[in-house]
């Protein structure tokens, strides 16, 4: 398990994490998200040991990071750091070789990556011939070559193509199936809903909101109610008491209530007028979940 217990940084007096707090569990994927300068990767390079905590701590397994559990990390940095004159294969053997990996294997681990991730490049190309995307798959792979104990990723999907995005989800879950625990940032939040089983977002350098998505989803604002009702005549919800039509298409219209009185109201109206297509309360996507908590 992965734990930030109070990690405090300021920069020049600005304080850029405030106490903050969480835990990546073994085999977990943990979203992490916030918006720009929320202090996302502070908080990475922090337990990646780049940048020293004012206080607070980092522990792996209930003891500090230290470098040599680091060692055992897999780190994507931001500032993607790969040789842009070498080529993938002859990089990956050597940053296996860094973590004590003999040359064989090193070699064979990464041919094994480069081709399940299908890295496109030629067996002589520089790292620089490569698209950006296939760069990126080239760090994930140096990220893993050592058979990490946790990962910790800072926007690993970050312009990838939507079968990169697979390849890469599927990397990550199966770590996680490992036990590893996984922690990502990432904007993309459709992804982080498909892919994390828990998610914290980030406001101010604080924890603003954390659990499933399925708790974040309970503890947001419900909505208001929604009906969609089709084969009425036109102009029929002008007559409603605290209806607003959303949309009216294909014959379907759809209305949100103000209140669960006037649901009640136009559920009726809408039953006798026509036929009632659905009924409830719309239910928040990730990303209405993050606007409300960044608010
Ligand atoms: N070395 C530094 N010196 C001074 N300020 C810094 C330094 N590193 C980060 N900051 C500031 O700390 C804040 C948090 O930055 P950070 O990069 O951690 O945010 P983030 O959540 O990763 O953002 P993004 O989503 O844009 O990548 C920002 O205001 C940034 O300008």
């Amino acid at each position: 398990m992965l734990t930030f217990d109070a990690v405090d940084k300021s920069f020049g007096g600005r304080r850029v994490l405030d106490a903050l707090t969480f835990d990546v569990r073994p085999g977990e994927i943990f979203g992490f998200c916030g918006a720009n300068g929320a202090g996302k990767t502070t908080a990475m390079r922090i337990a990646l040991g780049v940048l020293e905590a004012d206080s607070g701590s980092v522990r792996f397994n209930g003891a500090d990071v230290d470098a040599h559990s680091r060692r055992r990390f897999g780190y994507m940095p931001e500032e993607r750091g790969l040789y842009a004159k070498m080529t993938p294969l002859d990089q990956l053997v050597h940053f296996a070789r860094l973590s004590g990996i003999p040359r064989r294997e090193a070699a064979r681990r990464a041919a094994e990556w480069l081709e399940r991730l299908g890295v496109v490049a030629g067996p002589r190309d520089a790292l620089e011939k490569l698209s950006l995307g296939n760069q990126q798959k080239v760090q994930l792979i140096a990220a893993l070559i050592h058979d990490p104990a946790v990962l910790v990723l800072d926007e690993p999907f970050s312009g990838l193509d939507p079968v990169a995005v697979d390849a890469m989800a599927e990397v990550l879950l199966q770590s996680a199936r490992e036990g590893v625990p996984v922690v990502f940032s990432s904007h993309q939040l459709e992804l982080v809903e498909r892919l994390c089983d828990r998610v914290g977002i980030l406001r101010g350098g604080r924890l603003v909101a954390e659990g499933t998505v399925d708790e974040l989803r309970r503890a947001a604002d419900p909505g208001r109610p929604r009906l969609s009702v089709t084969d009425v005549p036109p102009r029929w919800a002008d007559a409603l008491q605290g209806a607003r039509v959303l949309a009216e298409e294909d014959g379907v219209v759809t209305l949100e209530l103000e209140s669960d009185r006037a649901a009640q109201a136009a559920l009726a109206a809408a039953q006798s007028a026509g036929r009632v297509e659905s009924f409830g309360r719309h239910e928040p996507a990730l990303a209405d979940i993050f606007r409300e908590a960044v608010a």
